[in-house]
């Protein structure tokens, strides 16, 4: 339950290490030749699901939690073990890209998910897996986890694969690539932003691996290619970050979070751009960005594609009707494919508070409007509750169910807010 600000915020804060770039690393330094250190890592529910798996699987895994370093023996795309059992959690990161590793690995692989993940997709994936020449039987459900894949390596020089549903699936086809020892092609159908796409390509690369891409429809991996062990510096995570951004928005004082700028590898950074365009200003300071929120009634509404930053459509969907006009998130259809069906949580809480919102196939139309109280329905999703905490800080009295479901990207968001509203709130 939160209370009005009594002033606007005047915050300098850290965030948790990336979930996208911890995972990712996770992946490449298990696959790369020999120690990789990694610097700032996130430790959460899907981050020690990966590190899990990782173990499960027989590599060395040295975890320092204070210290936020992880250290990982990469076998050089070999994997320890020759058959294993591994849970990857509500991971949607660690569902796709082990997949796609042990789908290219010779051996006898059970996998399984928690119940929230087995109901996201992983057909596609898993079809292109079959294609290129595994046997995977699902257990349930077809498509979904759990399943088992059989393996003999992949000796098929190119594959196809549809990223509808998430772009996941061609990032785990990507990094998993180079644990074939020659040259391979992936082409795409479906539509999806390229965001974390390009995130997974610039990793490769700060990994050792250069790839070429045609029209971002064909991608091609050498047969040489090998990732290298290193010393690696994983970025705060943008997402985590977004949620102290919107408190400035809405109490109209300023917040820097250390760390984050704009060369960010994590597309959710255009969500502060785009506060720019709503009445923010954003000033990307050696210690971090600060962004400045408007004063009070100076929110505009915004026409937005969030296609390529979609996790943030629930942290606008909550600052929308603060906003004197309407506001349009546009090209999100997919997220109701992910922990929740975001769009009908976004509608469903929003008209909780009064708020009229409605859905227009990909996109979401959310009028201006003063929130009631009400509690929040999170279907158990991190996302719903962290964004929707931001709507309690302009209507007091908002509760929230199972905000324990943060743990997924940010164990202690709710200690961290609290603390905060200790100094700024009646
Ligand atoms: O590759 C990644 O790290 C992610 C890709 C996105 O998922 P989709 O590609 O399924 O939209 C995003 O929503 C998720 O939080 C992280
Ligand atoms: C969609 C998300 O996660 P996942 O990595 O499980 O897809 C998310 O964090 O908003």
């Amino acid at each position: 339950m939160f209370s009005h600000p009594t002033h606007p915020f005047e915050l300098t804060i850290d965030a948790p290490g990336s979930k996208s770039i911890t995972n990712r690393a996770l992946m490449l330094a298990a696959l790369a030749n020999g120690e990789t250190l990694l610097k700032g890592a996130l430790f959460s529910d899907d981050s020690r699901h990966f590190l899990q798996c990782l173990k499960d699987l027989g590599f060395d895994v040295v975890v320092d939690e204070p210290a936020h370093t992880v250290r990982v023996t990469g076998l050089g795309g070999r994997i320890p073990k020759e058959t294993a059992a591994i849970n990857v959690g509500s991971a949607g990161t660690a569902a796709r890209f082990l997949t796609a590793m042990l789908g290219c690995a010779k051996g006898i692989w059970h996998l399984d998910a928690s119940e929230q993940m087995k109901k996201r997709p992983m057909a596609a994936l898993l079809n292109t897996l079959t294609d290129l020449g595994c046997r995977i039987d699902c257990h349930e459900k077809e498509g979904y986890f759990p399943f088992t894949i059989y393996s003999e390596g992949i000796t098929a020089s190119e594959a196809t694969v549809d990223i509808g549903d998430s772009s996941q699936f061609l990032s785990a086809l990507l990094m998993a690539a180079v644990m074939m020892d020659h040259d391979f092609a992936i082409h795409i159908t479906g539509n999806h932003g390229f965001s974390y796409i390009h995130m997974t390509t610039a990793m490769m690369r700060q990994f050792g691996v250069e790839i070429s891409v045609s029209d971002d429809q064909t991608w091609r991996i050498p047969g040489n290619a090998a990732y290298q062990s290193q010393n690696y510096q994983i970025e705060p995570d943008v997402s985590a970050a977004a949620y102290f951004y919107g408190m400035a928005v809405l109490s109209g004082g300023n917040v820097l979070v250390r760390h984050v700028h704009f060369d960010s590898l994590q597309g959710d950074i255009a969500l502060l751009r785009t506060f720019e365009e709503m009445g923010c200003s954003a000033e990307d300071t050696p210690e971090g960005i600060r962004l400045t929120g408007p004063a009070q009634g100076r929110l505009h509404g915004i026409d937005i594609d969030m296609s390529s930053f979609s996790d943030q459509a629930l942290t606008m969907a909550a600052i929308a009707p603060f906003a004197d006009s309407p506001t349009f998130i546009r090209g999100i259809g997919h997220i109701r494919l992910q922990e929740s069906d975001r769009m009908a949580a976004i509608v469903e809480n929003l008209s909780r508070m009064g708020i009229h919102a409605a859905i227009q196939g990909n996109d979401i139309y959310i009028e201006p409007g003063t929130p009631h109280v009400a509690t929040i329905e999170t279907y158990d999703d991190h996302r719903v509750a962290m964004a929707f905490s931001l709507t309690g800080l302009r209507t007091p009295g908002i509760i929230i169910s199972n905000p324990l479901c943060c743990r997924k990207t940010f164990e202690n968001y709710f200690d961290v807010l609290d603390a905060i509203c200790q100094n700024y709130l009646k």
